[in-house]
């Protein structure tokens, strides 16, 4: 069945002020979705990531005007129930297993209801049922997305990325080519998932898209 088409009256908008994070967004979306950037003063939330992701969408939406896209990432220790934590505290449980949590929420309108994507190792698999279905090969391959803390190896121009070694790999994110993480990562799994959306959403856009910000 042919897509219905929604016509969106400008390009998104990736709302960031995280240059690094921008970089790998670019490189990995392409030119599957025309978006610009922006960084923008929004407030600290708390809560569960998902819905910190919505309300931070609904908030960026109604400054921009216009359909925007939001992202969360975290670092999250097995050892600390998944809880987002420092590297240091980890140093005293044996259990080095962690998974890179990232969330993207996308809404085209300051009146729209977001749409949240995921990308990350599941922790609870019943988590995922619901997009299990659809994207059998994708969670399939987050299986490979977990990893462990270890001592810094790399550059540490961004994060984390020196301490956290995904299975399957005797690098850390930091010591791989960045076209290595950019295929295996967290922001890779959950804008698979942007970029199917778009694909089955058939947006067009009023005015030209740019990539440009
Ligand atoms: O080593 C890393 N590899 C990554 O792939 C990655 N993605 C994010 N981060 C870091 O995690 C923290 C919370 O991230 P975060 O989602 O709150 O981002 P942020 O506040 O910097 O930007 P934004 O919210 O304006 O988009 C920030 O210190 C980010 O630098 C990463 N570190
Ligand atoms: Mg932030």
């Amino acid at each position: 069945m042919a897509a219905a088409r929604v016509v969106l009256p400008q390009p998104v908008t990736f709302v960031t002020g995280n240059a690094k994070k921008l970089e790998e967004v670019r490189a990995i979306l392409g030119q599957s979705v025309p978006f610009r950037s922006i960084k923008l003063d929004l407030p600290e939330l708390q809560g569960e990531p998902e819905d910190i992701s919505k309300e931070k969408a609904r908030l960026a939406a109604k400054e921009v005007n216009g359909p925007v896209l939001v992202e969360d990432t975290c670092l999250c220790f097995n050892a600390l129930e998944g809880l987002p934590g420092l590297n240091n505290l980890l140093m005293a449980y044996e259990d080095k297993s962690a998974y890179a949590l990232c969330v993207f929420s996308l809404t085209i309108g300051p009146n729209e209801e977001p749409i949240t994507f995921l990308g990350k190792t599941p922790r609870h698999e019943e988590e995922f049922a619901y997009i299990n279905s659809r994207f059998d090969d994708i969670l399939r391959s987050w299986k490979e997305v977990k990893g462990k803390i270890v001592s810094p190896r790399g550059p540490n121009d961004f994060g984390w990325d020196p301490i956290f070694e995904p299975d399957g790999y005797d690098q850390t994110y930091a010591e791989m080519h960045k076209e290595e993480k950019n295929k295996i990562s967290h922001r890779y799994k959950a804008l698979a998932l942007v970029k199917s959306h778009f694909a089955d959403a058939g947006y067009t856009f009023q005015t030209s898209p740019s990539n440009r910000e």
